[in-house]
């Protein structure tokens, strides 16, 4: 008998299913099923980590580091363009070039659609400090 392993977007902690009752319409009714803590289902009959299991935490460990490389990266740039501020301030000029911002903003809305424009909004605030 073959065990199929249930594809990774029909597992998780709660599964909904929807239950329809005489005379009061549709009601959301949540069912808890037997879950490992990250959401896959437990182990295989072998004993062994079952594979959903394993490719979600093989995935997760590289969420992880790209979480990890855009917090870092979040730091260096904020950092970097408070030098920036401070270089131009001292030489006489403005602490903001509103051209350029819009210019990135340009850059994050073409690549990302309108989160973009938010993500880039939040990178800019990042780099301006106190104002
Ligand atoms: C860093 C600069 O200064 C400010 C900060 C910017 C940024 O964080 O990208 C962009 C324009 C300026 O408002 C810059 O002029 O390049």
């Amino acid at each position: 008998m073959t065990c199929e392993t249930p594809r990774a977007s029909e597992s998780g902690a709660f599964r909904r299913s929807r239950a329809r009752q005489a005379g009061t319409g549709d009601i959301e009714e949540q069912t808890m099923s037997a879950t490992t803590l990250n959401g896959a289902t437990s182990e295989s009959t072998e004993g062994g980590p079952d594979p959903a299991s394993s490719h979600i935490a093989d995935l997760r460990q590289r969420i992880d580091e790209i979480d990890a490389a855009i917090i870092a990266l979040w730091k260096e740039r904020a950092a970097i363009s408070q030098e920036v501020g401070k270089t131009r301030i001292a030489s006489g000029g403005t602490r903001l070039v509103l051209s350029r911002e819009r210019e990135i903003l340009n850059r994050f809305r073409t690549e990302l659609g309108a989160d973009g424009t938010q993500l880039g909004l939040l990178i800019l605030r990042a780099g301006r400090g106190p104002l």
